[in-house]
C-alpha cells in the first residue's frame, strides 16, 4: 500500500477539495456530450474568499481564556480565515454555499487540543460556558455533520457559542502490536498517514474510502465509513478493536480486544455516533500484512442485471470473493467510457462488440500476499462465465485504480462549469436492490426535471454483502443560477430520492452517516422507540447537549422526549 501513504493533498481550498495544481490526477475537461445533454451550463467560478463576511465571534473573553488554559493560547483561533476553514463539510450544498457566499455559517473559535486530556478539558469548559463542540476530523462529512450549530438545550436559550473542536493535532501512532495485529492511533490520522505510520511495520489498513487523502481515522470511527476495499478488508466496523472516548461525563473505553459476553458491545454504540456522544481520541484497528500482489481486472456483462446476478454469487457462494468488486449500470458505462478520450471509444467499441447493446462494466480487484491472488481469482471465474462476462482487461483495472480517487477532483471541474453534482448512497437486501435501484433513479430524474434541469443519473454496486448491496448513484445536472434556488433545486430532489429509499425498503445511508441530512429520515427506518434509544444514551453522556447538536439524534423538545412514552 506504499503509494496510498503519498496520496495525501495540500491544504484544502475553501470551495474546492483540492488545488487544480495539488494533484497526481490529470486535470480533466468537461466532456462536450455532457453540456448538450444537461442542457447548457453557465460556467460558476468560486467568488474570493475575501468576499465572504465572517461576523464577529461570539465567544466571551472568559469562555475563550477558560479554551486557552485548556489547550494552549496557540491552539485557539478566532480569526476568520481559520474560522472560514471549518465552515462545514463538502456535500454538494457545502460546497455551493461556499462558491457563492450564500449563507455560509462558520464557527466562533477553532480549538485543536493535542491529547485526551485536552478534549475533556474543552468539553468541561464548554459545559461551564454554555458553548456547542462540533468534533472536527479531515471535515469530509456530506451529510451536514461538521456544520458549526450552537443548538439550543431543552427548555434553555440558544448556547452563547459554538467551538470547532479540529482534531488534526492528535495524529501520532500511539502502538503496534504485530502479534495481535493491531494498531492504536490518536484520531486525527489522515488515511494516507496512516499508511504511512503502518509502512515501516509492513502493515496495512487497507480501508480506502473516495475521501481518503483528506478522511481521519477519528471520522471513520464516527461515521461508520466504508472504504472501496471494503469487501476485501471489511467495512471500518469490522476493523475496530478498541476505542477511547471523552465525553461530557467523562472518559469511556469501549472493547477489549478479543470477542467476549460482557453484555452488549459498547463499541457498536460508538461507532457510528459521529460526535454526538463523545470524542474519540484514540483508537485501536485491526491491520494486516500490505499486499505484495495486486490485481485489478476490468470485466464487461451483457447486462447491469447479469452483473448483479453475478456478485452476488461472488457474496453469496464464492469462498473468497474479490476485494474490491464495482458493478456500473449501463449509463454509469456510458459515462465512463465517453469520459476517456479516443481510447474510451476504442474500448467503447470493443465493449459493445463483445457484450451487446447494453454492457455493463465491472472492476474486480484482489490483493494478498505472494501467489494467493491467482487462486483467489479462479474461484470467480465460473461465475463471470455463467453470467456472460467478457474480460476487458488488466490495463482497464489498473487505469481505474490509478484514477480511483479522481472524483472530488472532476467535481470541482464540473462545479466550476456550472454543474449540480452529488451523490446518493442506500443499500438494501438482494431481493429489493432492483425495486431500489428503479425508484431513486426515476425519483432523482422526476424531482430534477420538475425544475427544468433533467439529470443524467449513474449508479454503482461496490459493496456487496451476502445479504445485500449498496447503491451509490451519481447525479450531474444544469445547476440553477440563483444559489438560493440551486439549493432549493437538490434540497427537492435528496428529499424526493430519500422518500423513494424509504418506501422501497432501502436503509437512509449505507456509509455517509446520518448527520443533519438524514436525521429527519432516521426515525421512520429505526422506529421510535428506536429513536428514544438513541435520545437516552445522549442524554446519558452528554446531558447538555454540547456535542454536535442537531446531529443524529433530534434535540430533544423537553424532559419527556427521554421518557417512555405513555
Ligand atoms: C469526495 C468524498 C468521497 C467520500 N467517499 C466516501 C467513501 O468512499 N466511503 C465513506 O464511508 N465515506 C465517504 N465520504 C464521506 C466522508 O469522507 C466519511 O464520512 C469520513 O469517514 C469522514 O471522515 P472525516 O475525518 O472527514 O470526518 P469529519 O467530516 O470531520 O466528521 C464526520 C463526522 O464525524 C464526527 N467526528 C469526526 N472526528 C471525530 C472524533 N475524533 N470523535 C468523534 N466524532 C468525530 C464529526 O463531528 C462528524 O459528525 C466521502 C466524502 C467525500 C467528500
Amino acid at each position: 500500500m506504499d503509494e496510498l501513504a503519498h496520496a495525501g493533498l495540500g491544504p484544502r481550498p475553501f470551495a474546492r477539495w483540492a488545488d487544480p495544481e495539488d494533484t497526481a490526477v490529470p486535470s480533466s475537461k468537461v466532456p462536450v456530450w455532457l453540456v448538450r445533454r444537461l442542457g447548457g451550463l453557465t460556467p460558476s467560478p468560486a467568488v474570493p474568499v475575501s468576499d465572504i463576511q465572517v461576523p464577529p465571534s461570539a465567544l466571551t473573553p472568559a469562555a475563550a481564556d477558560a479554551l486557552r488554559s485548556a489547550v494552549g493560547a496557540a491552539h485557539v483561533d478566532t480569526d476568520a480565515p481559520a474560522r472560514l476553514a471549518h465552515a462545514g463539510g463538502q456535500s454538494y450544498l457545502d460546497l455551493v454555499r461556499r462558491r457563492t457566499g450564500h449563507e455560509v455559517a462558520v464557527p466562533d473559535a477553532v480549538v485543536s487540543p493535542g491529547s485526551h486530556t485536552e478534549v475533556a478539558a474543552v468539553l468541561s469548559v464548554a459545559g461551564e460556558h454554555e458553548l456547542a463542540v462540533v468534533p472536527y476530523g479531515g471535515g469530509t462529512s456530506v451529510v451536514g455533520g461538521v456544520e458549526p450549530v450552537r443548538g439550543t438545550p431543552p427548555g434553555g436559550q440558544p448556547r452563547r457559542a459554538v467551538v470547532t473542536l479540529d482534531l488534526s493535532r492528535m495524529d501520532a501512532l500511539v502502538a503496534v502490536d504485530e502479534v495481535s495485529r493491531t494498531a492504536t492511533f490518536q484520531p486525527g490520522v489522515t488515511g494516507p498517514r496512516a499508511e504511512a505510520l503502518l509502512a515501516p511495520y509492513g502493515l496495512t489498513l487497507g480501508h480506502v474510502p473516495q475521501s481518503f487523502a483528506r478522511a481521519t481515522l477519528g471520522g471513520y470511527v464516527a461515521t461508520r465509513s466504508a472504504g472501496q476495499a471494503s469487501t476485501g478488508y471489511g467495512r471500518l466496523d469490522e476493523l475496530v478493536v478498541t476505542l477511547r472516548l471523552a465525553t461530557p461525563v467523562g472518559e469511556v473505553r469501549a472493547g477489549t480486544g478479543t470477542p467476549n459476553a460482557a453484555g452488549p458491545d459498547l463499541r457498536a454504540m460508538f461507532v457510528g455516533s459521529e460526535g454526538a456522544f463523545g470524542v474519540v481520541t484514540e483508537v485501536t484497528l485491526r491491520v494486516r500484512p500490505a499486499p505484495v500482489e495486486r490485481r485489478y481486472e476490468m470485466w464487461v456483462f451483457p447486462s447491469f442485471e447479469r452483473g448483479l446476478a453475478a456478485v452476488r454469487a461472488f457474496a453469496q457462494d464464492c469462498p473468497r470473493p474479490p476485494d474490491v468488486v464495482r458493478l456500473s449500470d449501463e449509463e454509469e458505462t456510458r459515462t465512463t467510457l465517453a469520459t476517456q478520450g479516443a481510447a474510451g471509444r476504442a474500448l467503447a467499441l470493443f465493449v459493445r462488440a463483445r457484450a451487446g447493446t447494453t454492457p455493463a462494466i465491472c472492476v474486480l480487484g484482489w490483493e494478498g500476499a505472494a501467489g494467493t491472488t491467482r487462486a483467489a481469482r479462479s474461484g470467480v471465474l465460473p461465475v463471470l462465465r455463467a453470467h456472460g462476462a467478457v474480460r476487458i482487461g488488466t490495463r482497464a483495472g489498473q487505469a481505474w485504480r490509478r484514477h480511483r480517487f479522481a472524483g472530488p477532483h472532476q467535481r470541482d471541474v464540473l462545479l466550476d462549469a456550472g454543474a449540480l453534482v452529488e451523490t446518493v448512497e442506500t443499500a438494501t437486501d438482494w431481493a429489493k436492490l432492483p425495486r431500489l435501484y428503479d425508484a431513486v433513479g426515476t425519483a432523482l430524474a422526476t424531482s430534477l426535471a420538475g425544475h427544468g434541469t433533467p439529470p443524467v443519473v449513474f449508479t454503482h454496486v461496490s459493496h456487496v454483502y451476502p445479504t445485500g448491496a449498496s447503491l451509490y448513484f451519481t447525479v450531474l445536472a444544469r445547476r440553477l443560477p440563483d444559489p438560493a434556488d440551486a439549493v432549493v433545486q437538490w434540497a427537492a430532489a435528496k428529499a424526493a430520492a430519500s422518500e423513494a429509499i424509504q418506501a422501497a425498503g432501502g436503509t437512509i445511508t449505507h456509509h455517509h452517516a446520518v448527520g443533519r441530512a438524514h436525521l429527519p429520515y432516521l426515525e421512520g427506518e429505526i422506529g421510535p422507540v428506536g429513536a428514544r434509544a438513541l435520545a437516552a444514551v445522549k442524554a446519558a453522556l452528554d446531558p447538555a447537549g454540547i456535542l454536535n447538536p442537531g446531529v443524529l439524534v433530534e434535540p430533544p423538545r423537553g424532559p419527556s422526549d427521554v421518557r417512555p412514552q405513555e
